[in-house]
């Protein structure tokens, strides 16, 4: 059993969270923003909550941090009272949220500093992925501080894997990030057409998931697609926020990325139909505007 702070009790973080107290027995402190939440999760779980970010990292083994961008990263560990004012020499700090690939180098010279490991390792398998605790993660750093903290990761995971040096983790979540943008505008025209045909959608889903055009999205999202429902799961403000992320990559290394700046456009789009907070599936809502 390890001392464990988790800091970012969001849709993903609250249950990842959960995860490391039922599945890994850790000790587990947590940090949040909204601090009801972060009692409501201690009443739930059996944790601690704790005011600050360095509080909840004081004496802490493994950190782990799942907030929304770049600048919320940096204020919970950089910041005044972040996760390093607290962290000890030789623990670990895991950063599970989407971020770039170079806060991730940035954070990784300041665990350094302090004689403290660093882990990118943002996730994929989206809310149901969290609340199931069975995650994709894929992890940037080097295999000795990987070695160590992938037993204490596994709690809400079931596939772990090391991409490279630091930074990759995030670079693999981009690719994550531009094969799902086209396939859902793909499914959200799907959809679309089925219902203008006038077939069954969840007899139409039925028989194609089970082919060549089946997909997680398919099988999670096609039933609140086909009901016009988007109030749970990623927001299309953080799907923003990625795209934005892959596309200033993408300048960096050369790749040309047609379908990925457009789609990113469609998400604009939804934004302005007020869907900021809804899920990266209403694309088809933006078809049937
Ligand atoms: N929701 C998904 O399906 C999903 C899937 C994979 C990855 N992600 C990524 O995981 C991260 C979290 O996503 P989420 O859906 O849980 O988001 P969310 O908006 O539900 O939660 C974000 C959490 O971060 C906290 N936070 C943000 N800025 C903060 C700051 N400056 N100081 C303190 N706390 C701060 C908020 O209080 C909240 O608890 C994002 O980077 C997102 O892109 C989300
Ligand atoms: O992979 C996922 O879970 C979604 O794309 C959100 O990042």
């Amino acid at each position: 059993m390890a001392t464990v702070a988790f800091i970012g009790l969001g849709v993903m973080g609250y249950p990842m969270a959960g995860y490391l107290k039922t599945k890994g027995g850790h000790d587990v402190r947590v940090y949040n923003r909204t601090t009801a939440k972060a009692e409501k999760w201690a009443a739930e779980f059996g944790g601690t909550a704790c005011a600050l970010p360095s509080e909840a990292a004081t004496g802490a083994d493994f950190v782990f941090t799942c907030v929304g961008n770049d600048d919320d990263l940096r204020a919970v560990t950089l910041g005044a009272n972040g996760a390093l004012d607290g962290m000890k020499e030789g623990a670990i700090l895991i950063d599970n949220t989407t971020a770039s690939a170079e806060v991730a180098r940035e954070l990784a010279e300041a665990c350094a500093k302090k004689g403290c490991g660093f882990l990118d390792a943002p996730v994929s398998g989206g809310q149901a992925g969290a609340e199931n605790g069975v995650l994709t993660v894929m992890v940037g750093g080097d295999e000795a501080t990987f070695a160590k903290a992938q037993p204490v990761i596994d709690a809400y995971a079931r596939m772990v894997g090391l991409m490279g040096p630091v930074g990759s983790g995030q670079l693999t979540k981009m690719i994550n990030q531009i094969c799902i943008a086209g396939l859902v505008q793909g499914l959200s025209e799907g959809i679309h057409f089925a219902k203008k045909a006038g077939l069954d959608i969840e007899k139409v889903v039925e028989v194609i998931s089970k082919g060549a055009a089946g997909s997680w999205q398919m099988e999670n999202r096609h039933k609140t697609m086909n009901a016009g429902e988007y109030e749970h799961g990623f927001a299309i403000d953080w799907m923003r926020k990625d795209l934005d992320i892959v596309l200033n990559e993408a300048k960096r290394n050369g790749a040309t990325l047609p379908v990925t700046a457009l789609v990113d456009q469609f998400y604009a789009d939804v934004q302005a139909m007020g869907g900021n907070r809804w899920d990266t599936s209403a694309l088809l809502a933006r078809l049937e505007k």
